[in-house]
């Protein structure tokens, strides 16, 4: 069954903003399982915008389903990686001024650094997963790197208008990439800008494993509230895995 990571950055966010003690990443976490999230994705990234290490630390204990960091490759983000030791840790590329992360990793470009990494993360006992594009030469040197995982960054699927020639095409990059990573035995999972009007053409592809989403459940959680607005994003995607 096609599993939801509920993200729980900007539930941070918004802490941020006022550097308030609310809303409370932790009670989002475990509400988010409560209200069936498989597991509970989580940014840090270097800058601190949103989540900060002391929300990675204390949610940890409290998860019972598991937590999914996410980071850059660094020495400090590893290090806290390992302290942590949560079940994955999704590596992702990261720039200091962009909005969101905007494409995925450069596993080709970088391949020293990543199969370094990996293989620290897994000799902790991490299972680790790499944030990429929907492109075959991503895919070959993720697996060359040793990671079990990867997944497809829907950025760009997720930016295309509704039935627009780009989505479509877009759409069909993730579907070929699905095939090939599951062809070569990684698990495959998906996200980024993923919403209620746009999953389903994502969770009906075979072979998808897991869909990260974050920033489209915790707008909705406005005006539906948290738990809701998990339930009802599960249910489009179980609809649509069951269709697809
Ligand atoms: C890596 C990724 O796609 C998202 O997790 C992202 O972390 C959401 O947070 P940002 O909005 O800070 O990019
Ligand atoms: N890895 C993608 C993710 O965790 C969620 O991204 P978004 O739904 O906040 O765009």
């Amino acid at each position: 069954m096609i599993e939801l990571g509920v993200n729980i950055d900007h539930v941070a966010t918004l802490r941020q903003q006022r550097h308030t003690a609310y809303p409370d990443p932790i009670e989002a976490a475990v509400r988010a399982e409560q209200a069936g999230a498989d597991l509970i994705t989580l940014h840090l990234r270097e800058d601190r915008r949103h989540i900060q290490d002391a929300d990675v630390f204390a949610i940890r204990p409290r998860l019972l389903t598991r937590m999914n960091l996410e980071c850059a490759i660094t020495p400090e983000m590893l290090d806290i990686a390992c302290r942590v030791l949560p079940q994955d840790v999704c590596l992702v590329p990261e720039k200091r001024a962009e909005l969101t992360t905007e494409g995925g990793l450069d596993v080709r470009g970088h391949f020293s650094q990543v199969q370094a990494a990996v293989g620290q993360l897994a000799d902790a006992g991490i299972r680790v997963s790499l944030f990429i594009d929907p492109d075959a030469e991503q895919i070959a040197a993720a697996r060359e790197s040793g990671a079990p995982i990867i997944e497809i960054h829907t950025g760009a699927f997720a930016e295309a208008a509704e039935g627009s020639v780009e989505q479509n095409s877009e759409l069909e990059r993730i579907r070929a990439a699905i095939a090939t990573g599951v062809s070569q035995g990684l698990r495959v999972n998906a996200g980024h800008g993923l919403h209620y009007g746009n999953v389903h053409h994502v969770a009906a592809l075979p072979g998808v494993s897991e869909l990260n989403i974050g920033h489209a459940i915790v707008a909705r959680a406005v005006f539906d509230g948290w738990e809701k607005a998990i339930r009802d994003m599960k249910a489009l995607m179980i609809r649509a895995a069951q269709s697809g």
